[in-house]
């Protein structure tokens, strides 16, 4: 029996525009997964080397393949003074998947005229573990192949959740784009109140970054809610009911994280306006 292709299933070619630590965290999940290294190229001013075998450029120079598929993984504010320079050089065939936070696909489209499909992707850090978010959208103009080939890419990454109203786009990446960032801090403080307890503050560090850990996988791997989850370690009339009951408190954990979505959210219509000043 032949052998499996390991080039098989990936675009002919993926060309990052930008590749710092969201889109060099995806590159290196996917090289690890197979993407053969001669199929990358990166543009990225300093020119660093991201992985052997990958091509690295500091500036776009020639037309770009039919076939290929375009990450912009620079920043929104970027776009106008980027796409000003690529945008002639990507045409029709290419598939443009844009990690910018805030821009809408209605902006892509305007920056990079010429372009196949355009599809909106919010990935979020652990992808580079397999374990990540993608939060996928496409225009009314996106076929059907470029669908199939951001969503197999993706699934490389972790979970997939396409979004039919794009309008939801803000508030899902202030989820799962940012929410990495709201569980660092919440294993940070975890780490800090067990210190004020009197623990050793090493100590307290690797028990709460292992007790977010242990939590998270045993959730996930149980299937069952975690409210309910919550409910199994508070013990009738001991210790974590009491701690529950401070969390639970109308002034407590729940308001304070939609607060903080909301906000982060809202952020997103500022980057997007930005996105528009660049140019
Ligand atoms: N960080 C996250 O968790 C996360 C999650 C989801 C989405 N995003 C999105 O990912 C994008 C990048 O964020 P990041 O956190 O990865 O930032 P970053 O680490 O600062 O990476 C930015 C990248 O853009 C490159 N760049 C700068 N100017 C450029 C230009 N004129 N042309 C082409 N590339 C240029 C930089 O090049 P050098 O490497 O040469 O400096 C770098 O590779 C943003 O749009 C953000 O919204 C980030
Ligand atoms: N990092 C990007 C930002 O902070 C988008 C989600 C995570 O804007």
């Amino acid at each position: 029996m032949a052998k499996p292709d390991p080039a098989a299933n990936w675009p002919e070619h993926i060309l990052f525009i930008g590749c710092g630590n969201m889109a060099g965290a995806m590159l290196l999940r996917w090289l690890d997964e197979g993407l053969p290294s001669e199929r990358v190229t990166v543009i990225r001013p300093s020119g660093k080397a991201v992985a052997p075998g990958v091509t690295v450029g500091t500036s776009l120079e020639n037309p770009v393949a039919p076939g290929t598929l375009v990450l912009l993984g620079f920043k929104p504010q970027q776009l106008g003074l980027v796409a000003q320079d690529i945008a002639p050089l990507i045409g029709e065939g290419t598939t443009l998947l844009s990690i910018l936070a805030g821009v809408p696909l209605a902006r892509l489209r305007t920056a990079f005229p010429r372009s196949g499909s355009i599809i909106r992707c919010m990935p979020n850090l652990p992808v580079r573990i397999g374990k990540g978010v993608s939060i996928l959208a496409a225009g009314p103009d996106a076929t059907d192949d470029p669908r199939g080939l951001a969503g197999a890419l993706c699934a490389r990454l972790g979970l997939v959740e396409w979004l039919a109203d794009e309008r939801l786009f803000d508030a899902a990446t202030a989820l799962s784009g940012c929410g990495p960032a709201f569980v660092y801090r919440f294993i940070d403080a975890l780490a800090a109140a067990g210190a004020d307890l009197g623990l050793d503050s090493a100590a307290a560090a690797r028990m709460a970054l292992a007790t977010v850990e242990g939590a998270g996988l045993s959730a996930s791997a149980s299937g069952i809610d975690p409210r309910a989850m919550a409910d199994a370690v508070a013990s009738k009339g001991g210790m974590t009911r009491q701690g529950l009951d401070v969390l639970d408190q109308p002034d407590g954990l729940a308001p304070l994280i939609a607060r903080t979505l909301r906000t982060a959210r809202d952020r997103g219509v500022e980057l997007a306006a930005l996105s528009e000043k660049s140019s």
